[in-house]
């Protein structure tokens, strides 16, 4: 069983509250990413995770073993987890051959199990035949492979990683991105992966964790956070949605409403069923575009043209709402010059809730204009 099982974490340093009532539960091979912005207390969930840190409160149970609690700490020895983090963290003295083995080697496993095993974790990173270098004869992608091929050696029912790419270039990134997913595969193993890559997340993983403040803000899959985020946080943090407020919503029952946004009709998507006076709309830049000439829009002026190869970014200012900027992408021949006049038509869009006034605190500190934006 290797179900993890996270009720009411909390964690503070120094009177600073880090983790707050953190529940989660994470099934067994399932493949989580946990996104968030610096400092919202990603690593240290990690860190409480595999043992490096005792919590202040609540629970963690791997299957139906208590590994954490205010009255008990498991030793990260004991809890049989696999760590994998950025600085791969690999003994220079040793060969690839005896990084990889060397938790084998400490459990006494016989010689030639432990030759097979470590052939075989190697082959399926695709380091055949490198065992017998040292760290320092290998690149970057090839030594976050070592301690993958390292991690899996070992067998763990639970793999942690904590920014694995972090430090690799946008191309050996991508190629290990299929090897994540090869060993996921291979595995069955339960996977929780620490990110700043929101592509890398949503790419990888079928459930996504959103940390803000030190407290879980969504857990849902990839495509629901995007198209349906909880709160302004996600919807802002999230493929830099933006969020403004809409007036009017009313349901119609199917999951779709209808809204004023700017003083224009518009046709979003909604999960309530009662009629609100006030909400707020998140969306994203390709669901803005130039509306139909003589059709009805948002006034927006342009204030930044960016190219951006495939297209180019537009970036606009509604005059009705001058701290507010919002973005949409154009074919390069059709970019309008800056300071041009457009209008603007919303294609789609979600009702994140009632007006700001019944935010949780931290959403209103961003709301304070009445208007936010991804930026
Ligand atoms: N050992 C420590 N002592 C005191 N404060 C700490 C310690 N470790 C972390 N913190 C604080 O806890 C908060 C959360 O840190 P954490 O490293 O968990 O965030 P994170 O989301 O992983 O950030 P990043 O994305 O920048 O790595 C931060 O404010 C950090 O300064």
């Amino acid at each position: 069983m290797s179900e993890i099982r996270i009720s009411h974490l909390s964690k503070s340093y120094a009177g600073q509250q880090v983790l707050d009532d953190i529940c989660l539960q994470i099934g067994s091979g399932e493949f989580v990413a946990v996104l968030g912005p610096s400092g919202s207390g990603k690593t240290t969930l990690l860190r409480t995770l595999a043992g490096f840190e005792p919590v202040d409160g609540g629970e963690i149970y791997l299957g139906d073993r208590l590994m954490s609690s205010t009255g008990r700490h498991l030793p990260p020895e004991q809890r049989q987890l696999g760590i994998v983090f950025q600085n791969y963290a690999l003994w220079p003295h040793m060969t690839v051959a005896e990084n990889v083995g060397y938790s084998l080697k400490i459990a006494k496993v016989a010689d030639g199990e432990r030759r097979q095993r470590i052939d075989s974790a190697l082959e399926l990173v695709g380091l055949q035949g490198y065992g017998q270098r040292r760290p320092a004869d290998l690149s970057g992608g090839q030594r976050q492979r070592v301690a993958l091929a390292r991690c899996m050696v070992s067998r763990p029912q639970v793999v942690l990683l904590d920014e694995p790419l972090a430090n690799l270039d946008v191309h050996l990134r991508a190629a290990m991105e299929a090897e994540f997913e090869k060993f996921h595969r291979h595995t069955q193993a339960t996977l929780l992966y620490i990110t700043h890559d929101q592509r890398e997340a949503m790419a990888l993983a079928d459930r996504v964790v959103v940390m803000d403040q030190g407290r879980v803000m969504q857990f849902c899959s990839p495509e629901q956070l995007y198209r349906q985020p909880a709160n302004a946080m996600v919807a802002r943090f999230i493929g830099d949605g933006m969020v403004m407020p809409v007036a009017d919503v009313v349901p119609d029952g199917r999951g779709r409403a209808t809204a004023r946004l700017c003083h224009q009709q518009v046709r979003v998507r909604c999960h309530g069923d009662r009629p609100v006076a006030e909400a707020q709309l998140a969306f994203h830049r390709e669901d803005l575009r130039l509306a139909p000439p003589e059709a009805p829009g948002i006034a927006a002026i342009v204030r930044r043209v960016s190219y951006r190869g495939a297209d180019v970014q537009i970036d606009c200012q509604i005059p009705q709402y001058p701290a507010a900027l919002l973005s949409l992408y154009c074919p390069p021949g059709q970019a309008p010059a800056v300071g041009a006049a457009l209008s603007l038509a919303l294609a789609d869009g979600w009702i994140i809730g009632p007006s700001s006034s019944s935010l949780p605190p931290f959403a209103k500190a961003l709301t304070s204009t009445g208007m936010e934006h991804a930026y």
